[in-house]
């Protein structure tokens, strides 16, 4: 069978046919309604301690493109929050659309942003990420939302890394990078438990989703979203979200192009 995407034909709906947890009981992502969050006393402050040298190489996967760290020691780590125990940066990734007025996952009151940053994380008291990722308590994503505004320079370095890797299954290295640096000021946050938002689906994440988003300025913005006319049919372009009519369009305008 095809592999799960976000076409008409393998999308979000159809997920549940090859991963039936789609239909669980706590599916992500949500939409976060503020007023109706409980403050909870006993939840305490995030810590995240990462190491830049565990930075090891950056994927295109195929539907999105995701920075790996070498996760075989206790030096990148998520430990406070609503968690316990010690969890360890694994990869980070982002979700965005094909214009600036979709592309996140999860929501605020509705609305929703350009593009989303998930760090993946861990529990140590499993033995692999494999492991842990089919326990309820096995993995912390923290998620952080984009909005279009002034540049971001310490985004720079990955944007520029997605040149060379503009094919599934394409990787190249990527190391000595701060994934902190990737964080707003403010690490208050939203936490709910749910799963993973793409197949398998598992329900195995307590998301920790961060209330102060960052900034990607219009122009990076274009390096997640290339012009078509850079494009070439054998380059599988990650860009989940694009309504079938644009497709068509630039079906036809590629064709204007090549002629
Ligand atoms: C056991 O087989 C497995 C186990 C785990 C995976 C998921 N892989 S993953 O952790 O990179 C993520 C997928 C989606 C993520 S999101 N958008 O919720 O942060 S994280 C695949 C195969
Ligand atoms: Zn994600």
């Amino acid at each position: 069978s095809h592999g799960w995407g976000y076409g008409a034909a393998n999308g979000p709906h159809k997920w549940a046919e090859d991963f039936p947890v789609a239909n669980g009981a706590r599916q992500s992502p949500i939409d976060i309604v503020p007023k109706e969050a409980q403050y909870d006393s006993s939840l305490r402050a995030l810590k995240l301690r990462y190491d830049p040298s565990n930075a090891k190489s950056i994927l295109n996967n195929g539907h999105s493109f995701q920075v790996d760290f070498v996760d075989d020691s206790d030096t990148s780590t998520l430990t406070g929050g609503p968690i316990s125990g010690t969890y360890r940066l694994r990869q980070f990734h982002f979700h965005w659309g094909a214009s600036d007025d979709r592309g996140s996952e999860h929501t605020v009151d509705g609305v929703k942003f350009p593009c989303e940053l998930h760090l993946v994380h861990w529990n140590t008291k499993y033995p692999s990420f494999g492991e842990a990722a089919s326990q309820p308590d096995g993995l912390a994503v923290v998620g952080v939302f984009l909005k279009i505004g002034a540049a971001n320079p310490r985004l720079q370095r990955v944007l520029n890394a997605l040149d060379t890797i503009k094919t599934k299954g394409r990787q190249t290295d990527f190391a000595a990078f701060d994934a902190k640096s990737l964080l707003p000021v403010s690490v208050d946050y939203w936490t709910y438990d749910g799963s993973l938002t793409t197949p398998p689906l598992l329900e195995s994440v307590t998301w920790i989703v961060l209330k102060e988003p960052i900034s990607v300025s219009p122009v990076q913005f274009r390096a997640f979203v290339p012009e078509p006319s850079h494009t070439n049919d054998e380059e599988i372009i990650f860009t989940p979200y694009l309504p079938w009519a644009a497709v068509a369009q630039w079906v036809e305008r590629v064709k204007l192009l090549n002629k």
